[in-house]
């Protein structure tokens, strides 16, 4: 008989919960009882995890002895306040937020990348999925890494709006029937327009001049990667785009890797397909290729002009899914495997 589990998803009712609830189903994961959380604002609403409706609970007064796995994104305040309690319960959380992701008794793991860091998960019974721009980088890189590593990585990013979560979803459509129709433009979820425009600014500022989504490219690539000597440059906008993260890499390796030696370890690598054509379309974009879909694709592969160890790659994956709900139920897949 299949072992199952009670599994609680904690933001049941946001952008990645809803992708989540679909995924646990979508994957056939071994669900006995699956509970729907949000805040007091949506208790009694429904949701649906396949064929099944749920009505979404209280997260305040759920009681968390009830579950196995809690997968949670709820924004890091919530995490910080109940994915301890949950732990202490004995429920293993997966947390999606950036709380306790830099905590070194916490592991933060990519299933492609470092799958071995899961069974580390027993010192706070907290597991950390990383940032959506990382995932899709680490996922990408991790074959040209292990074949001749990676001195220095520059990466721009080009972010889609889910990735803020559905109050941006929405801003993003009511700004683009604004200006088609010469109504004026509003905005409450971003500094400035994002209908026909780019914003290079994703999260707060920090002191030295990155945002923090910038820096948790850098500090989580490090981490995951298991190697702090991996330099990362990281300019991260937000353009307006309903759905996939799109990034421009440009990677020094340590040895020499030629275009073609690069496109053959990545047609092999796992979660990545690669889409490489010299010719009109013969690339991934966020629309046509990953939104709604899992893999992490690759294209424009070629040597870069200017250095003679550089590398330029085009990386594209749906934030929602590899970026955030299936990297962490493929988390969970493995700690059921193995651990549980
Ligand atoms: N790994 C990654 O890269 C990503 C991580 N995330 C993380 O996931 C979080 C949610 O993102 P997203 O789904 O896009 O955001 P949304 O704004 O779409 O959804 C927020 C969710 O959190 C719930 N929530 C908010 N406040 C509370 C509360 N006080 N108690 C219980 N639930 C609450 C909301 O419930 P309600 O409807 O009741 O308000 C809703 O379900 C982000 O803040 C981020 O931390 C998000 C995207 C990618
Ligand atoms: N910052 C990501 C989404 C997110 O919530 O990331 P994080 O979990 O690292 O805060 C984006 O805006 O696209």
């Amino acid at each position: 008989m299949t072992h199952t589990f009670d599994v609680a998803v904690v933001g049941a009712t946001g952008a990645v919960g809803e992708v989540m609830l679909a995924m646990l189903a979508e994957r056939k994961f071994p669900v006995r009882h699956l509970y729907a959380l949000a805040s007091q604002r949506s208790v009694g609403a429904k949701v649906r995890s396949g064929d099944n409706e749920l009505t979404v609970l209280d997260l305040a007064t759920f009681d968390f002895s009830k579950v196995q796995i809690g997968l949670f994104s709820a924004g890091g305040e919530i995490s910080a306040i109940y994915a301890p309690k949950a732990a202490a319960a004995g429920c293993v959380v997966i947390d999606n937020t950036a709380h306790f992701r830099y905590e070194d008794d916490i592991p933060l793991v990519v299933p492609e990348v470092n799958p071995q860091d899961i069974a580390r998960y027993t010192a706070r019974g907290i597991i950390a999925n990383p940032n959506c721009s990382t995932i899709q980088m680490v996922v990408a890189l991790k074959p040209l890494y292990d074949a001749v590593g990676i001195e220095r990585i520059n990466v721009c990013t080009y972010q889609s709006v889910s990735g803020t979560g559905k109050e941006a979803l929405e801003e993003l459509a009511a700004q683009s029937r604004a200006v088609l129709s010469g109504q004026p433009v509003t905005s409450k979820v971003y500094p400035k327009p994002i209908a026909f425009n780019v914003l290079p600014h994703i999260d707060v500022f920090l002191e030295n001049g990155y945002t923090k989504e910038e820096m948790k490219m850098v500090w989580e690539t490090n981490k995951i990667m298991g190697d702090p000597s991996i330099r990362v440059n990281p300019t991260t906008a937000r353009v307006p785009v309903l759905y996939g993260h799109s990034e421009a890499l440009h990677i020094e390796t340590r040895e020499k890797l030629t275009a073609a030696a690069a496109r053959a370890l990545l047609e092999k690598a796992p979660g990545v397909v690669v889409l490489d054509e010299r010719r009109a379309g013969g690339y991934p974009t966020a629309v046509t290729e990953s939104a709604g879909r899992d893999p992490v694709f690759v294209g424009r592969i070629r040597e870069d002009l200017s250095h003679p160890r550089g590398l330029d790659l085009w990386v594209v994956s749906d934030n929602l899914r590899k970026g955030a709900a299936l990297n962490s139920i493929q988390i969970a897949e493995r700690l059921v495997a193995t651990f549980l």
